[in-house]
């Protein structure tokens, strides 16, 4: 495909810094698959001397399968591609000896860490549930920002912020202890690292010789320092943004961090594209007016020559139930009528429960969908399972993970045997796992209780020496040992959610085995890679890639950043949702300016039509209220929407009866073959 002149120039230019600041669509992460493909043919560099960074596995692996098919894949192996944090894992696994870190370290999801923080701060916070996701916040923030525990209790000035500050000392302390890392070690700790060790520092500017980053205008104060350390003075590097797709500013994401670039790198070369390839006229000139109500860093246009388009639908719905009736009965006519495929169309939404109806209906109706970005499937019990089993097995120092397995089949191995071998183990600083080994002799156990909890921990040992030398057999038998498809169907509440949670595992059984043997793209992981991997979900978007399989794409907008679809579906455009409710509560502009950008990336996702959903009236927290239609409706050009409400004779009533009535024809007359 040829680029437009601004495009080719950004590619061309490689001498310095360079930003591209561009609106959405205007092919900013097509600049960036091109010029690493630039590099590579034109300007000498080896795969394996470019590093590109993007917002999420999906984009990652999308943009590896790109070059490689512009390059050929021999050419394009050992690039490295990949997000901030698998960025950050493979520094720390390179670097895990000047860090002071085991090399078996294994990753905290945000659900361990709200475990182990709960346990660790009940004394402070009494299990108070709003103080300890504030303390979550928190201490991410700290991390984001790069300030220690120490650094944090020393400007702690009201009682709660050294309540807080306390808390996150004992959870440094505590995380290091067990040899496990969150997500915000995986930014904070390369960053300090590179920051404060200059042979380290060179040593990866010698290795990343030319940097490029997608999705820049979401880089919080760690993310950027890791930039500039990597680049140093040398400075070859691309990244490319857009001021008004900053939807993670509650994530400590700097939208300054634009200006700041200009500052740290004077000679910074901005280059700005102003043509949309991807949208009608229509949509773009919404998307244009809605976000010209917000103050602007930069200044930026954005013109294309797409055709006009169809007018903007607004669906006005009686309830939520009746929404999701309304846009998939849409759905099924517009594909029937237009003859398309189910993976051209997307539903998007402002949070993850709001998928729920819309799943609902769909399976009703046997529709294929696909839930993107969220957590679903590693937040799956029978998972995390398995997930544990592997991180003990790979760590015995987890002992998060190891309290979930201890009795998952159960052993026998009950709490009292457990909060003794705790004190003791605690009174030795060893992990359950090796305490387990040294108790006998205390007599704090009865010869029953050591029984059971020893056959355990041989076993599990055994099993780990395994999995040094044969990993993928050692899962296999762990798998046949602990008889785990016949607990799920002992504990499943039917035979339908036994069978699909039997599926799952296996599922994760085979990611393990190609990750283990790797492909053209990527070299063979070590069990710890794997299982690091995956706590990344990184595994997870690739394998729904690599299906391609024709489903409607539901995700919530956040998720949606960076792609784009034919036909676009957006829920809930109300008052309360978008903007939500906190952001209305807090009457702060910058919120309702954070609301608009996020309602601006949802519209520019749309290729061909989109259609805005919103209902008169909503169940929140047990009570029915009658939101009002999004300010962000009346601030689009009321031209370019067709009202529904407005133009319609029926009664929302009326509608929802229709509505009904439709979906049922629909269903008589186009029943799905299986
Ligand atoms: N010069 C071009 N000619 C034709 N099509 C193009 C050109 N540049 C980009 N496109 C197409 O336009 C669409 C948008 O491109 P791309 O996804 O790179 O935009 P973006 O600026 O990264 O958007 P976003 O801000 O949403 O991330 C893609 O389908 C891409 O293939
Ligand atoms: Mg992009």
């Amino acid at each position: 495909m040829k680029l437009n002149d601004a495009q080719q120039s950004a590619v061309e230019f490689v001498t310095g810094p360079c930003l591209v600041l561009a609106g959405a669509g205007s092919g900013k992460t097509r600049v960036i698959t091109n010029k690493i493909a630039h590099l590579i043919r034109v300007c000498g560099y080896e795969a394996r001397q470019i590093a590109a960074v993007t917002f999420t596995n999906k984009a990652a692996r999308e943009m590896k399968e790109r070059v490689a098919a512009t390059l050929g894949k021999k050419e394009a192996r050992g690039l490295l591609i990949s997000t901030f944090h698998t960025l950050g894992l493979e520094i720390i696994k390179r670097e895990h000896k000047v860090l002071e870190l085991k090399s078996n370290f294994s990753l905290f999801d945000d659900q361990d860490q709200l475990a182990l923080l709960k346990e660790l701060t009940e004394p402070f916070l009494k299990e108070d549930k709003t103080l300890l996701m504030q303390l979550t916040n928190r201490i991410s923030r700290w991390k984001n920002d790069i300030i220690s525990p120490k650094l944090a209790l020393e400007s702690a000035l009201s009682q709660e912020d050294k309540i807080f500050a306390h808390c996150y000392q004992l959870y440094e302390t505590q995380t290091r202890s067990l040899n496990v890392l969150d997500f915000d070690d995986l930014i904070l700790l390369p960053t300090k690292l590179l920051i404060e060790n200059q042979e380290v520092r060179e040593r990866w500017q010698q290795k990343i010789k030319y940097l490029l980053v997608d999705e820049y205008q979401d880089t919080n104060t760690s993310q950027y320092q890791l930039i500039k350390m990597i680049v140093g003075t040398r400075a070859r590097f691309t990244v490319v943004g857009d001021d008004d797709q900053s939807i993670y500013s509650w994530r400590g994401a700097q939208p300054q961090n634009m200006a700041l670039l200009k500052r740290d790198f004077p000679n910074l070369n901005v280059i700005k594209l102003e043509q949309n390839y991807r949208s009608t006229a229509r949509i773009l000139k919404a998307a244009n007016i809605l976000i010209a109500n917000n103050p602007h860093l930069f200044d930026k246009k954005l013109f294309c020559d797409i055709e006009q388009g169809e007018q903007i639908k607004v669906l006005a719905s009686k309830n939520e139930e009746n929404e999701a009736e309304r846009v998939v009965a849409e759905l099924i006519s517009h594909r029937f009528l237009q003859n398309t495929d189910y993976k051209q169309y997307a539903i998007l939404y402002r949070s993850n429960h709001q998928s729920r109806l819309i799943e609902k209906v769909l399976m009703q109706n046997r529709i294929p969908y696909k839930i993107s970005g969220g957590t679903s499937f590693f937040a799956r019990a029978e998972i995390k399972d398995i997930m544990a089993y592997l991180r003990v097995l790979t760590n015995s120092e987890d002992d998060t993970a190891f309290l979930r397995i201890v009795n998952t089949p159960r052993r026998e191995i009950g709490p009292t045997t457990l909060q003794k071998l705790g004190e003791f183990a605690k009174s030795q600083q060893k992990s359950l796992f090796s305490a387990s080994f040294d108790i006998g002799p205390t007599g704090l156990l009865t010869s029953r209780q050591l029984g059971a909890l020893q056959q355990f921990t041989i076993w599990l040992d055994k099993l780990s020496e395994h999995a040094k030398n044969e990993p993928l057999e050692s899962v296999k038998t762990l798998l046949t040992s602990i008889n785990y498809d016949s607990w799920l169907f002992e504990t499943s509440p039917s035979q339908k959610a036994a069978e699909m949670r039997v599926r799952n595992v296996n599922q994760l059984y085979e990611w393990l085995g190609e990750m283990l043997k790797g492909d053209e793209l990527e070299e063979p992981m070590t069990l710890t890679q794997a299982v690091n991997r995956f706590t990344l979900r990184d595994m997870l978007e690739r394998g729904e890639d690599e299906q391609d399989a024709d489903q409607v794409q539901l995700m919530t907008i956040h998720a949606s950043k960076g792609l784009e679809f034919d036909f676009v579906y957006i829920l809930g455009m109300e008052e309360g949702i978008m903007p939500h409710q906190n952001s209305i509560d807090d009457n702060q502009p910058e919120l309702i300016e954070e609301e608009r950008r996020l309602a601006y990336v949802g519209i520019t996702r749309a290729k061909k039509t989109l259609t805005l959903s919103h209902c008169l009236e909503r169940r929140s927290m047990g009570e029915v209220i009658k939101p009002e239609p999004s300010r962000f409706l009346a601030e689009l050009p009321q031209d370019d929407l067709d009202w529904e409400s407005k133009k319609a004779k029926d009664t929302p009533q009326q509608r929802m009866e229709k509505g009904q009535a439709h979906l049922a024809m629909l269903k008589a007359k186009f029943p799905k073959k299986g």
